[in-house]
Protein backbone atom coordinates (compact mmCIF):
# COMPACT_ATOMS: atom_id res chain seq x y z
CA UNK A 1 0.00 0.00 0.00
CA UNK A 2 1.80 3.31 -1.11
CA UNK A 3 -1.34 5.93 -0.10
CA UNK A 4 -1.49 7.25 2.99
CA UNK A 5 -4.66 8.60 2.22
CA UNK A 6 -7.27 7.39 -0.48
CA UNK A 7 -10.87 9.33 -1.39
CA UNK A 8 -12.93 8.06 -3.33
CA UNK A 9 -15.96 10.31 -4.89
CA UNK A 10 -15.56 12.07 -0.61
CA UNK A 11 -18.75 14.08 -0.56
CA UNK A 12 -19.96 16.08 2.50
CA UNK A 13 -23.30 18.51 2.41
CA UNK A 14 -24.34 20.90 4.31
CA UNK A 15 -27.76 22.16 3.50
CA UNK A 16 -27.21 23.82 0.42
CA UNK A 17 -23.76 24.15 0.78
CA UNK A 18 -21.08 21.19 -0.90
CA UNK A 19 -18.54 21.54 1.33
CA UNK A 20 -16.79 18.71 -0.65
CA UNK A 21 -17.89 17.16 -4.27
CA UNK A 22 -17.27 14.06 -5.32
CA UNK A 23 -13.11 14.53 -4.02
CA UNK A 24 -11.23 11.36 -5.24
CA UNK A 25 -7.76 11.68 -4.10
CA UNK A 26 -4.93 9.66 -3.26
CA UNK A 27 -2.06 10.98 -1.39
CA UNK A 28 1.28 9.07 -1.42
CA UNK A 29 2.64 8.11 1.78
CA UNK A 30 5.75 9.87 2.80
CA UNK A 31 4.87 13.35 1.04
CA UNK A 32 4.36 16.80 2.58
CA UNK A 33 1.39 17.77 0.46
CA UNK A 34 -0.13 21.38 0.59
CA UNK A 35 -3.71 21.60 0.43
CA UNK A 36 -4.64 24.87 -0.97
CA UNK A 37 -7.47 26.95 -1.99
CA UNK A 38 -10.02 30.16 -1.35
CA UNK A 39 -11.63 30.55 1.90
CA UNK A 40 -14.80 27.97 2.07
CA UNK A 41 -12.80 25.79 -0.53
CA UNK A 42 -13.45 22.89 1.67
CA UNK A 43 -9.84 21.80 3.07
CA UNK A 44 -10.92 21.49 6.56
CA UNK A 45 -13.71 19.66 5.97
CA UNK A 46 -11.33 17.30 3.89
CA UNK A 47 -8.92 17.28 6.56
CA UNK A 48 -12.05 16.63 9.24
CA UNK A 49 -13.25 13.64 7.25
CA UNK A 50 -9.94 12.06 7.06
CA UNK A 51 -9.35 12.28 10.76
CA UNK A 52 -12.94 10.94 11.38
CA UNK A 53 -13.68 14.14 13.56
CA UNK A 54 -16.82 14.27 10.85
CA UNK A 55 -18.81 11.95 8.40
CA UNK A 56 -18.98 12.00 5.04
CA UNK A 57 -22.54 12.61 3.56
CA UNK A 58 -21.40 9.89 0.79
CA UNK A 59 -18.22 8.18 -0.83
CA UNK A 60 -15.16 6.57 1.07
CA UNK A 61 -11.99 7.65 3.11
CA UNK A 62 -9.51 5.19 3.76
CA UNK A 63 -6.47 6.02 5.93
CA UNK A 64 -3.70 4.11 6.11
CA UNK A 65 -6.29 1.19 4.19
CA UNK A 66 -8.91 1.75 6.60
CA UNK A 67 -12.15 3.62 7.09
CA UNK A 68 -11.04 5.90 10.40
CA UNK A 69 -14.63 5.60 11.88
CA UNK A 70 -14.15 2.38 12.09
CA UNK A 71 -10.95 1.68 13.27
CA UNK A 72 -9.97 2.94 16.65
CA UNK A 73 -6.17 1.56 15.89
CA UNK A 74 -6.08 3.98 12.52
CA UNK A 75 -7.09 7.11 15.21
CA UNK A 76 -4.23 6.93 17.22
CA UNK A 77 -1.82 6.95 13.91
CA UNK A 78 -3.05 9.99 13.14
CA UNK A 79 -2.68 13.78 14.40
CA UNK A 80 -5.07 16.46 13.61
CA UNK A 81 -3.86 20.30 14.56
CA UNK A 82 -6.66 22.80 13.23
CA UNK A 83 -6.63 26.36 13.77
CA UNK A 84 -8.92 26.59 16.41
CA UNK A 85 -8.00 23.68 18.51
CA UNK A 86 -9.64 23.78 22.47
CA UNK A 87 -8.09 22.32 25.42
CA UNK A 88 -9.46 21.95 29.00
CA UNK A 89 -10.21 24.80 31.26
CA UNK A 90 -7.40 24.29 33.86
CA UNK A 91 -4.92 22.61 31.20
CA UNK A 92 -1.27 24.09 31.57
CA UNK A 93 1.59 23.45 28.83
CA UNK A 94 2.21 20.23 31.43
CA UNK A 95 -1.51 19.07 31.15
CA UNK A 96 -1.32 19.58 27.63
CA UNK A 97 2.40 17.70 26.48
CA UNK A 98 1.14 14.86 29.30
CA UNK A 99 -1.95 14.26 27.16
CA UNK A 100 -0.15 13.82 24.03
CA UNK A 101 2.71 12.01 25.50
CA UNK A 102 -0.02 8.95 26.37
CA UNK A 103 -1.63 9.57 23.21
CA UNK A 104 0.79 9.57 20.04
CA UNK A 105 2.94 6.24 20.49
CA UNK A 106 5.67 7.75 18.44
CA UNK A 107 5.80 10.79 21.14
CA UNK A 108 9.19 12.71 20.98
CA UNK A 109 9.61 14.53 24.32
CA UNK A 110 13.21 15.95 23.12
CA UNK A 111 11.84 17.60 20.62
CA UNK A 112 8.78 19.08 22.39
CA UNK A 113 10.87 20.28 24.91
CA UNK A 114 13.52 21.79 22.38
CA UNK A 115 9.94 23.89 20.28
CA UNK A 116 9.08 24.90 23.65
CA UNK A 117 11.76 26.62 24.53
CA UNK A 118 12.18 28.14 20.77
CA UNK A 119 8.58 29.42 20.68
CA UNK A 120 9.05 30.87 24.17
CA UNK A 121 5.99 29.00 25.05
CA UNK A 122 4.88 30.23 28.99
CA UNK A 123 5.05 27.07 31.46
CA UNK A 124 2.86 28.48 34.43
CA UNK A 125 0.24 30.35 32.50
CA UNK A 126 -3.01 28.05 31.89
CA UNK A 127 -3.64 27.50 27.90
CA UNK A 128 -7.06 29.26 27.30
CA UNK A 129 -4.94 32.60 28.62
CA UNK A 130 -2.54 32.22 25.61
CA UNK A 131 -2.21 34.71 22.88
CA UNK A 132 -3.19 33.56 19.40
CA UNK A 133 0.53 32.70 18.62
CA UNK A 134 1.00 30.94 21.50
CA UNK A 135 -1.64 28.83 21.51
CA UNK A 136 -0.41 27.85 17.69
CA UNK A 137 2.57 27.26 18.76
CA UNK A 138 1.77 24.95 21.10
CA UNK A 139 -0.13 23.27 18.50
CA UNK A 140 2.47 22.99 15.97
CA UNK A 141 4.81 21.43 19.35
CA UNK A 142 2.04 18.75 19.68
CA UNK A 143 2.04 18.25 15.84
CA UNK A 144 5.42 17.93 15.38
CA UNK A 145 6.63 15.86 18.48
CA UNK A 146 3.81 13.67 17.94
CA UNK A 147 5.65 12.17 14.94
CA UNK A 148 2.02 11.07 13.65
CA UNK A 149 2.93 8.80 10.99
CA UNK A 150 -0.26 10.90 9.73
CA UNK A 151 -0.36 14.73 10.59
CA UNK A 152 -2.52 17.14 9.62
CA UNK A 153 -1.73 21.08 10.07
CA UNK A 154 -4.98 23.31 9.18
CA UNK A 155 -3.33 26.59 9.00
CA UNK A 156 -1.20 25.94 11.69
CA UNK A 157 0.59 29.49 11.95
CA UNK A 158 -2.66 31.72 12.75
CA UNK A 159 -1.13 34.64 15.07
CA UNK A 160 3.06 33.30 14.87
CA UNK A 161 5.41 36.23 13.91
CA UNK A 162 7.36 35.82 11.22
CA UNK A 163 10.93 33.95 13.62
CA UNK A 164 8.67 31.89 14.66
CA UNK A 165 6.97 30.89 11.46
CA UNK A 166 10.28 30.28 9.86
CA UNK A 167 11.39 28.14 12.56
CA UNK A 168 8.31 26.07 12.37
CA UNK A 169 8.99 25.45 8.74
CA UNK A 170 12.94 24.78 9.54
CA UNK A 171 12.17 22.46 12.33
CA UNK A 172 9.21 20.62 9.88
CA UNK A 173 11.66 19.94 6.75
CA UNK A 174 14.18 18.80 9.07
CA UNK A 175 12.11 16.48 11.18
CA UNK A 176 10.44 15.05 8.25
CA UNK A 177 13.63 14.30 6.87
CA UNK A 178 15.08 12.51 9.72
CA UNK A 179 11.59 10.58 10.34
CA UNK A 180 9.60 10.25 6.86
CA UNK A 181 5.46 10.48 7.44
CA UNK A 182 2.77 11.77 5.71
CA UNK A 183 2.13 15.39 6.33
CA UNK A 184 -0.33 17.08 4.44
CA UNK A 185 -1.06 21.14 5.80
CA UNK A 186 -3.18 23.75 4.36
CA UNK A 187 -1.95 27.56 4.01
CA UNK A 188 -2.65 30.67 2.46
CA UNK A 189 0.78 31.68 2.64
CA UNK A 190 2.18 30.36 -0.11
CA UNK A 191 5.16 32.07 -1.07
CA UNK A 192 6.48 31.30 2.21
CA UNK A 193 5.71 27.77 2.37
CA UNK A 194 6.11 26.66 -1.05
CA UNK A 195 9.45 25.00 -0.45
CA UNK A 196 8.14 22.40 2.15
CA UNK A 197 5.73 21.12 -0.31
CA UNK A 198 6.35 17.99 -2.79
CA UNK A 199 2.96 17.63 -3.69
CA UNK A 200 -0.26 19.77 -4.23
CA UNK A 201 -3.89 19.57 -4.41
CA UNK A 202 -5.62 22.87 -5.14
CA UNK A 203 -9.71 22.50 -4.08
CA UNK A 204 -12.39 25.21 -5.77
CA UNK A 205 -15.56 24.81 -4.25
CA UNK A 206 -15.35 21.32 -2.89
CA UNK A 207 -13.81 20.03 -5.95
CA UNK A 208 -10.24 19.44 -7.07
CA UNK A 209 -8.87 21.57 -10.06
CA UNK A 210 -5.58 20.32 -9.31
CA UNK A 211 -3.68 17.37 -7.72
CA UNK A 212 0.37 17.73 -9.16
CA UNK A 213 3.97 17.58 -8.05
CA UNK A 214 5.11 20.91 -7.36
CA UNK A 215 7.65 20.65 -9.70
CA UNK A 216 4.93 19.87 -12.51
CA UNK A 217 2.84 22.72 -11.24
CA UNK A 218 5.34 25.50 -11.66
CA UNK A 219 5.10 24.72 -15.51
CA UNK A 220 1.09 24.66 -15.73
CA UNK A 221 0.32 27.64 -16.59
CA UNK A 222 1.78 30.88 -17.66
CA UNK A 223 0.62 34.87 -17.80
CA UNK A 224 0.26 37.05 -20.41
CA UNK A 225 0.26 40.74 -20.66
CA UNK A 226 -0.39 43.70 -22.71
CA UNK A 227 -3.11 45.95 -24.51
CA UNK A 228 -6.25 43.95 -23.86
CA UNK A 229 -7.28 43.34 -27.99
CA UNK A 230 -3.65 41.35 -28.18
CA UNK A 231 -4.18 39.79 -25.11
CA UNK A 232 -7.59 38.70 -26.14
CA UNK A 233 -6.69 37.64 -29.76
CA UNK A 234 -3.30 35.36 -28.23
CA UNK A 235 -5.84 33.61 -25.25
CA UNK A 236 -8.62 32.44 -28.25
CA UNK A 237 -9.17 28.89 -28.06
CA UNK A 238 -6.77 28.56 -24.37
CA UNK A 239 -8.29 27.83 -21.14
CA UNK A 240 -8.26 31.25 -19.14
CA UNK A 241 -7.65 30.74 -15.64
CA UNK A 242 -7.91 34.19 -14.53
CA UNK A 243 -8.27 37.62 -16.05
CA UNK A 244 -7.34 41.22 -14.79
CA UNK A 245 -7.74 44.04 -16.88
CA UNK A 246 -7.08 48.12 -16.18
CA UNK A 247 -8.33 50.39 -19.00
CA UNK A 248 -7.15 48.56 -22.07
CA UNK A 249 -4.26 46.52 -20.50
CA UNK A 250 -4.86 42.85 -19.88
CA UNK A 251 -3.22 40.29 -17.54
CA UNK A 252 -4.08 37.08 -18.23
CA UNK A 253 -2.83 33.52 -16.69
CA UNK A 254 -3.53 31.00 -19.30
CA UNK A 255 -3.43 26.80 -18.46
CA UNK A 256 -0.56 25.30 -20.13
CA UNK A 257 2.73 25.65 -21.59
CA UNK A 258 3.99 27.98 -24.84
CA UNK A 259 5.33 26.26 -27.36
CA UNK A 260 8.00 27.92 -29.76
CA UNK A 261 5.29 29.07 -31.95
CA UNK A 262 3.47 30.98 -28.95
CA UNK A 263 6.83 32.70 -28.30
CA UNK A 264 7.09 33.59 -31.59
CA UNK A 265 3.95 35.09 -31.81
CA UNK A 266 3.99 36.81 -28.53
CA UNK A 267 7.15 38.37 -29.91
CA UNK A 268 5.78 39.42 -33.04
CA UNK A 269 2.76 41.35 -30.77
CA UNK A 270 4.86 42.39 -28.17
CA UNK A 271 3.25 40.84 -25.66
CA UNK A 272 4.87 39.83 -22.12
CA UNK A 273 4.92 36.98 -20.58
CA UNK A 274 6.45 34.74 -17.39
CA UNK A 275 6.00 32.41 -15.51
CA UNK A 276 3.35 32.47 -12.32
CA UNK A 277 4.08 31.20 -8.84
CA UNK A 278 2.12 28.93 -7.09
CA UNK A 279 0.19 31.50 -4.93
CA UNK A 280 -0.54 33.02 -8.29
CA UNK A 281 -1.79 29.87 -9.91
CA UNK A 282 -3.88 29.06 -6.85
CA UNK A 283 -5.42 32.46 -6.80
CA UNK A 284 -6.08 31.80 -10.85
CA UNK A 285 -8.10 28.60 -9.58
CA UNK A 286 -9.92 30.54 -7.45
CA UNK A 287 -11.07 33.43 -9.55
CA UNK A 288 -14.50 34.62 -9.93
CA UNK A 289 -15.13 36.60 -13.22
CA UNK A 290 -16.81 39.45 -11.41
CA UNK A 291 -16.85 42.79 -12.98
CA UNK A 292 -14.08 44.75 -11.29
CA UNK A 293 -14.59 48.15 -10.23
CA UNK A 294 -12.37 49.77 -12.75
CA UNK A 295 -14.63 47.87 -15.72
CA UNK A 296 -17.81 49.08 -13.90
CA UNK A 297 -16.86 52.36 -14.40
CA UNK A 298 -15.72 52.45 -18.02
CA UNK A 299 -18.95 50.64 -18.49
CA UNK A 300 -20.77 54.00 -17.11
CA UNK A 301 -18.99 55.92 -18.96
N1 LIG B 1 -20.90 22.73 9.94
C1 LIG B 1 -21.13 23.41 8.82
N2 LIG B 1 -22.35 23.88 8.53
C2 LIG B 1 -22.60 24.56 7.38
N3 LIG B 1 -21.66 24.83 6.45
C3 LIG B 1 -20.43 24.39 6.69
C4 LIG B 1 -20.07 23.66 7.87
N4 LIG B 1 -18.76 23.35 7.82
C5 LIG B 1 -18.30 23.88 6.67
N5 LIG B 1 -19.29 24.50 5.99
C6 LIG B 1 -19.16 25.16 4.68
O1 LIG B 1 -18.46 24.29 3.83
C7 LIG B 1 -17.57 25.01 2.98
C8 LIG B 1 -16.16 24.49 3.15
O2 LIG B 1 -15.67 24.87 4.42
P1 LIG B 1 -14.20 24.54 4.91
O3 LIG B 1 -14.11 24.96 6.35
O4 LIG B 1 -13.89 23.13 4.61
O5 LIG B 1 -13.32 25.52 3.99
P2 LIG B 1 -11.76 25.83 4.03
O6 LIG B 1 -11.22 25.56 2.67
O7 LIG B 1 -11.10 25.14 5.17
O8 LIG B 1 -11.76 27.42 4.25
P3 LIG B 1 -10.73 28.43 5.00
O9 LIG B 1 -9.55 28.60 4.10
O10 LIG B 1 -11.55 29.68 5.11
O11 LIG B 1 -10.41 27.83 6.34
C9 LIG B 1 -17.73 26.48 3.35
O12 LIG B 1 -18.63 27.05 2.43
C10 LIG B 1 -18.33 26.43 4.73
O13 LIG B 1 -19.12 27.56 4.97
Amino acid sequence: MNYAIETTNLTRVHGSTRALDGVTVNIRKNTITGLLGRNGAGKTTFMSLATAQDRPTSGRVRVLGEAPFEHAGVLDQLCFIRDNQRYPDDYSLKHALRAARIFYPNWSQELADELVEMFRIPKKTIVKKFSRGQTSALGIVLGLASRAPVTFFDEPYLGLDATARHYFYDVLLRDYQAHPRTIVLSTHLIDEMDRLLERVIIIDRGRIVQDADVDELRGAAYQISGPAQAVDAFAEGRRVLSSHRVGGLATLVIEGTLTQADHDTLTATDLEYGPVTLQELVAAYGFDDVESPVKLEEARS
